[in-house]
């Protein structure tokens, strides 16, 4: 490990997530922009080169696809999106395994889905993996895997991707690689919007409009770019944002795009996803008391204290703990199915151990699995 802690240790981070949009992948056309993706590639080899390690988050799967497929606009509707990332995903690794070579380097494609950062045995797996692929001199191509995950269950951007992956990885350093050369003041096709080049705590920028829409192609805008940012530098990962075009110059800690410094300590991989688990499958509803002891910090969340329960959940997902008022409070990984639930809300331990037996009297949610929302 070798966490950059500034913009000029950058250089010196050994390992690195670099994560490229749909924006910078994809030409005027809707294809793929193959001049794009070779020049990144220069990049990347460049610093495997010298030594560094290089993981690289890619989007540009569905883009591949436009033109083989012959569709005449990016798809909009779920299953032909997946189609065409079907097909433009093994197109765009066939790129990057071409680009690569011609610098004498060998990629692996990893596809991942949001469900692989929620379960422990696949974050584990996940990380195993990756570990011995960069290990055996390999560059890991990662992106979504589109073909098996719906609407609700699924990233959709690259950005939380990316960050969840620096710290699958223990990274050393996040760069998001998007058309924007980082954040700016306000959105920057606005007149006078000008780039924020630090930014050493995410409240410093509370004060700051972005917009969720993204490039005609990409995915999530700004707002996602800066909660992967969010989830990265809260465990421990700093991050760069810039344009595809300043990658080289990023990487070498030039003054380009948007610095943020680390603002948390590396975290558990377990509360990370918990805490930013994409989906989650049902909602626990507290009463006053309960709500009071979840916010505490220290407390196990018991049957006694839920009201009631939203949502068909599995023993082992994550599910939201909500207050009184709505607020969503917590999430965690509940303990019990949801339909096992209701007979057993508003009881005390005790009653339920002396009526259902040992294992009924166990936590709803365990403080362990339990992660406190902070916004
Ligand atoms: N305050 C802001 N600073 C910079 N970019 C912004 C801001 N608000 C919105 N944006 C927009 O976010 C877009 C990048 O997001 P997106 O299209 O999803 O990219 P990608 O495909 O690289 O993930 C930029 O084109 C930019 O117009
Ligand atoms: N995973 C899909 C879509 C990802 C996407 O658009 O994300 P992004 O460009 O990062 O906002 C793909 O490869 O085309």
């Amino acid at each position: 490990m070798n966490v950059a802690t500034s913009r000029a240790s950058l250089p010196d981070a050994r390992r690195v997530v670099v994560k490229i949009g749909s924006s910078s992948l994809t030409g005027p056309d809707g294809h793929l922009d193959l001049a794009a993706l070779r020049a990144l590639v220069e990049v990347l080899a460049e610093r495997v080169a010298a030594g560094g390690q290089v993981v690289l988050v890619t989007s540009g799967a569905i883009s591949a696809g436009i033109g083989p497929l012959g569709l005449a606009a990016r798809p909009r509707d779920l299953a032909t999106m997946q189609a065409a990332a079907m097909l433009g995903q093994s197109q765009l690794v066939a790129r990057y395994t071409e680009a690569f070579a011609t610098h004498g380097l060998q990629v692996g494609q990893a596809l991942l889905t949001a469900e692989d950062t929620v379960r422990r045995r696949r974050y584990r797996n996940a990380q195993r993996s990756l570990e011995r692929l960069l290990a055996l001199g390999v560059v890991p191509v990662v992106n979504e895997n589109d073909a098996v995950t719906t609407d609700e269950l699924k990233f959709g951007d690259n950005d939380r991707l990316a960050a969840l992956v620096s710290h699958l990885v223990r990274a050393d350093a996040l760069v998001l690689l998007t058309d924007v050369d980082g954040l700016h003041d306000a959105p920057p096709a606005r007149p006078g919007a000008r780039r924020i080049p630090h930014v050493a705590d995410l409240a410093d920028i509370a004060g700051v409009e972005v917009t969720g829409r993204g490039s005609a192609v990409g995915t999530g805008g700004m707002v996602t770019k800066l909660e992967s940012v969010r989830i990265a530098t809260g465990a421990g990962v700093p991050a760069v944002l810039t344009s595809a075009g300043n990658a080289r110059a990023a990487l070498a800690g030039d003054d380009v795009g948007t610095f943020f410094a680390v603002t948390g300590r590396r975290t558990s991989a377990r509360r990370l996803w918990i805490a930013h688990a994409a989906g989650s499958r049902g909602r626990l509803h507290l009463d006053e008391g309960a709500a009071r002891a979840v916010l505490g910090g220290r407390a196990s969340l018991l049957a006694a204290g839920v009201t009631h329960v939203e949502g068909s959940f599995d023993a082992g997902d994550p599910v939201e703990i909500v207050g009184p008022d709505g607020v969503v409070l917590a999430r965690g990984l509940v303990a019990f199915d949801a339909v096992e639930l209701p007979p057993l809300l508003g009881r005390s331990t005790y009653d339920l151990r002396a009526e259902l037996g040992e294992g009924y009297d166990r936590e709803v949610v365990h403080r362990d699995d339990l992660v406190i929302e902070h916004r």
